[in-house]
């Protein structure tokens, strides 16, 4: 099972998870509303003390047949309720709210570093152990706020009952012998020590019976993601798997991943069943425990009846807030588990560019010409691809780069982009007007407008657009430029190209970097699109990766890579345009 050593650059990670917003540009309205919200907490506690008070008053009246005491008792009881009920409702509603503003502003943050510098390709390429990291932003930052929260103002709560009760009990205790059949004894405050003493021991209890809790919450948290991803994975292939019947097989997949959820939700519910039953016993037994200390002194009738309700009462209160760990054991569990998910995830992102900097031996610059000076490349586990190449680019020139499959053209490309770390040598590029086109061009989902802008979000007249349409033949698509759909799954692969050639057209870079940017076309179309492309932009260099022997009529010099270091360029005798 994945865990962390509690290490202490792990508790530092924890505590910048948790402070880090607190000390943000949003820090003053964080702690005002975090002030209101405690202050609310802290009247609500005043306002059991009240209510304890209430019950001495109350139980007399009953004692005594006072039935005037009784409904003065029961109005001043009605002004009490109103009072709570009104602060209650209104600490909920700010509770929530600062809520909300602290994972906005996590999300943002973690959304931030995830996307920065390529953050999120670099983590799947170097292989740094975070499972699901899309879902540790969803899920996981809701969980931990949620969690966090509660678990701090149940603390706020239980410290600040336990301080105003254990005064009312240690006062109570002094006007109470302790009495043990005929014996009394004297001990200061032996109410408190008895609540105490009884509330340890709940807890020490519940952290034997439910440790394992911890790691089991961890593990569901990371199958429950898994499965999630499963299934999204069905749901963006879904051609894919209809066209190959594959139907059974990720039935059988999903099953088994949805197997391991609830195996492991078995084992948390076998653990958090002892915990639960064993909080009940506790619960109920608490409920006599202070009326089984009382009672010998009320029995010998030296005691009214409100100040025996007002005891049991109180020592019930500072019995709950001691209790307080047992209650949350559960939610402590879980706070851990989510809380070491996060921090996994910013340490694998903060080691990241340390990682990359051990690996890639690239020098990168800005140059007015893209060039390359003795760059080698080569796989994850060291393969050479690419030894020692020199090129250099100028304005309008044209590059067809080819080579057995696998052999590392993607990959010249991904290292040209700043993807691919394991490589050494020296690139300079210039800082704007250059363009890398996959072969499988993303497109997100949202209306054809935006798939066409990507990732470029500067409005463009609806002529143009139409008129690029027109060019790159999807003219009828022209009338869905504001229609919202998953375009990935309703565009062929072609028309899918045809769309990234439309973005080229509309961008207008200098330097183009073509990776089998045409290969779901058929051949005169992708020789049409070749042609506009070098009577449109005939000053950009375009530097092509592909198979088709077609492609060489448009490139100037052809680089070939043999897979294994080697490399030659050749420059054609004939070129079209
Ligand atoms: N993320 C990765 N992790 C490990 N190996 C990789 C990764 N990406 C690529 N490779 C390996 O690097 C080598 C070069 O891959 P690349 O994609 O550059 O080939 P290519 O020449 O573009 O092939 P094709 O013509 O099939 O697209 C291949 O052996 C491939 O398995």
């Amino acid at each position: 099972m994945e865990q962390q050593a509690f290490t202490r650059a792990h508790a530092a990670r924890v505590w910048r998870l948790i402070y880090s917003y607190w000390t943000s540009e949003q820090k003053l309205s964080a702690w005002a509303l975090l002030l209101i919200v405690l202050g609310g907490n802290f009247a609500l506690v005043y306002m059991n003390v009240l209510f304890n008070e209430w019950q001495r008053g109350f139980g007399n009246s009953l004692q005594k047949y006072d039935a005037a005491a009784f409904w003065s008792s029961i109005a001043y009881f009605g002004w009490l309720a109103a009072i709570y009920i009104a602060i209650a409702g209104a600490r909920y509603y700010l509770r929530m709210w600062l809520r909300i503003r602290w994972r906005t502003w996590l999300t943002n943050r973690y959304q931030g570093a995830w996307l920065r510098n390529k953050a999120f390709y670099k983590l799947k390429l170097i292989g740094t152990q975070v499972d699901n990291p899309d879902q540790r932003i969803a899920d996981d930052l809701n969980n931990f706020t949620e969690q966090t929260m509660t678990l701090f103002f149940g603390l706020i709560n239980a410290v600040s009952t336990l301080a105003s009760f254990s005064v009312i009990l240690w006062g109570l205790s002094s006007t109470l012998p302790l009495t043990i059949g005929a014996a009394q004894y004297q001990i200061p405050g032996f109410l408190f020590w008895g609540a105490l003493v009884y509330a340890a021991t709940g807890t020490w209890l519940t952290h034997l019976i439910g440790r394992r809790l911890i790691p089991l919450n961890f593990q569901q948290e990371r199958v429950e993601a898994d499965y999630r991803f499963n299934l999204m994975r069905l749901r963006e292939n879904l051609e894919s798997v209809a066209l190959y019947g594959g139907e059974e097989v990720e039935n059988e997949r999903l099953r088994e991943r949805f197997h391991r959820v609830i195996d492991n939700f078995h084992r948390l519910i076998r653990t958090g069943f002892k915990v639960d039953m064993f909080n009940s016993g506790y619960s109920q037994v608490s409920v006599v425990v202070p009326y089984l200390v009382i009672a010998p002194v009320y029995f010998s009738q030296r005691l009214e009846f409100g100040l025996l309700t007002q005891t049991a009462g109180a020592f019930g209160r500072v019995q709950d807030s001691l209790s307080f760990f047992i209650d949350a054991y559960q939610n402590i569990a879980a706070w851990r588990a989510v809380t070491m998910r996060l921090t996994q995830f910013t340490a694998a992102v903060d080691e990241l560019d340390e990682r990359v900097t051990d690996i890639s031996q690239v020098v990168r610059a800005h140059a007015p010409q893209p060039s390359v000076q003795a760059l080698d490349i080569a796989r994850p586990d060291g393969e050479p691809l690419l030894n020692g190449l020199d090129l250099q680019l100028t304005a309008g020139d044209s590059l067809l780069i080819h080579g057995a499959s696998g052999s590392g053209k993607s990959t010249l490309l991904r290292t040209l982009a700043g993807v691919w770390p394991y490589a050494r040598g020296r690139i300079e590029l210039p800082s704007d007007g250059v363009l890398f086109v996959p072969q499988r061009p993303y497109l997100p989902i949202g209306t054809l407008r935006e798939a066409l802008l990507y990732p470029e979000r500067k409005p463009i007249d609806d002529e143009q657009l139409q008129q690029v349409l027109h060019d790159v033949r999807l003219e009828r698509l022209g009338t869905q430029l504001d229609t919202v759909e998953d375009w990935a799954q309703t565009l062929s692969g072609g028309e899918q190209q045809r769309i990234a050639f439309a973005r080229i057209l509309l961008r207008r870079p200098h330097w183009l970097f073509l990776d089998e940017a045409s290969s779901a076309l058929d051949e005169p179309s992708e020789q049409a699109l070749y042609q506009l492309l070098r009577e449109r932009l005939p000053h950009t260099a375009i530097v092509s990766v592909g198979h088709r022997s077609t492609l060489r009529a448009f490139h100037r010099n052809q680089l070939e890579l043999d897979g294994h270091g080697g490399w030659h360029i050749a420059h054609a005798a004939t070129v079209i345009a």
